[in-house]
């Protein structure tokens, strides 16, 4: 299924592309970042519930704000939209996703959420003003500046399981009215559904978390491995950007073991994950393999790129603070260079086979001294 991409970053600041109905896709863009991973599900739930209100209360426009700065960021504000959209940190996380009848996108705004903030003081009430241009609290809107034609505005509070109150579900109209009875009833009835659907999504996507990490050391594991290789190979064939992988394992991990114990191994893990974790980019992939094998995905890196990272891992292993005696770690790298083609399974075989050469000049070495 394709994601149909909207930029509306020249009007809005930053942009969103959000298809609708069963294509829907969120993926956020802001400046000077890149595209967060696109979130089908939740696309799909901001699409639908901003139709149905619409639908339901007979109204052009639709709009669900998330005002996750005004509330804790502790875990439970972790229930928010942003959390799920797994957005970029050190922005404002505050949104507004705007949904226009007629159009096949739900646009994301960070423009005024001052009447938003007056409706989540009321929790279960629907905050309603018939009409905007009567209403003192509403001359200096800049949110009429997003929609200058609203003259009838609606609110009802979102709030989790806790109670916790993360924004509000509104529905505007270009004419000053009221909302029946029967609407209100229903609109509060889609806030309750939509913040259920929104937990479990939440629930769902930490689940799907934890069968892609090493329980262990925290880093990715054998599954998380393999869809990220084959995500970055597939990109590698799209684009023809270098991608590097490293095999790594631990030298004589047994004998490490059966001296010092299974629990010390498994500090010495730990401790590997996190150093080699430190001279790598955003975008590299860190995976236990297996047992004490480790390997990184490298995307946009040609050999020479690759050979650096391995020269500053063993450089930080060298001198890094090891309980009871150092460890040591052979490395195999394979690189498919730009416009190279070459299978996923031949890529993995190479840096395997690099590794073991590795270990065995290694062993060589040991030997003679
Ligand atoms: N502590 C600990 N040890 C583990 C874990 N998983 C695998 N191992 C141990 O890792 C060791 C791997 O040993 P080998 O594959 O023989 O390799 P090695 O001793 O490192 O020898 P070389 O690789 O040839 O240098 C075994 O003793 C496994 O029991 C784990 O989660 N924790």
């Amino acid at each position: 299924m394709a994601a149909v991409q909207t930029d509306v970053s020249d009007k809005h600041g930053f942009g969103i592309g959000l298809s609708g109905g069963a294509g829907a896709t969120v993926s956020l863009r802001l400046p000077g970042h890149p595209m967060s991973e696109p979130d089908e599900r939740l696309g799909r739930l901001l699409w639908n519930i901003t139709s149905l209100a619409g639908l339901l209360c007979d109204a052009p426009i639709t709009m669900i704000s998330q005002l996750q700065g005004e509330f804790d960021c502790s875990e439970r504000g972790a229930l928010t939209m942003t959390a799920a959209v797994a957005l970029d940190s050190g922005v404002d996380h505050r949104r507004q996703w705007w949904r226009f009848a007629g159009q096949s996108s739900v646009v994301c705004s960070i423009a005024d959420f001052s009447l938003c903030e007056t409706a989540v003081t009321t929790p279960d009430r629907i905050t309603e003003i018939g009409d905007l241009r009567l209403d003192s609290r509403c001359a200096d809107l800049a949110m009429l500046k997003t929609v200058p034609e609203a003259r009838f505005y609606a609110a009802i509070p979102l709030s989790d399981q806790h109670g916790e109150l993360i924004g509000t579900l509104c529905v505007l109209d270009r004419v000053p009215r009221r909302l029946t009875p029967h609407q209100r009833d229903g609109l509060r009835l889609l806030a309750q559904q939509f913040m259920e659907q929104l937990e479990m999504h939440r629930d769902m996507q930490q689940l799907q978390r934890q069968t892609l990490t090493d329980a262990l050391t925290g880093v990715g594991n054998r599954r998380g491995f393999d869809r990220r290789l084959h995500e970055e190979w597939s990109r590698h064939i799209r684009s023809g950007a270098a991608l590097s992988l490293l095999m790594i394992d631990v030298d004589k991990f047994k004998q490490y073991n059966d001296v010092y114990g299974h629990p010390a191994g498994d500090v010495i893990l730990n401790l590997l994950c996190e150093l080699l974790r430190m001279p790598l980019r955003a975008s590299d992939f860190v995976a236990r393999y297996g047992g004490d094998e480790f390997s990184i995905i490298l995307p946009n890196t040609p050999q020479a790129g690759a050979q650096l990272v391995v020269d500053r891992i063993q450089t930080m292993l060298t001198t890094a603070q090891w309980p009871n005696c150092m460890v040591t770690v052979s490395v195999g790298i394979a690189t498919l260079e730009p416009e190279e083609t070459c299978d996923f399974a031949t890529l993995l075989a190479r840096a395997d086979q690099a590794m073991y050469l590795c270990k065995r000049s290694r062993r060589e070495a040991d030997k003679r001294d």
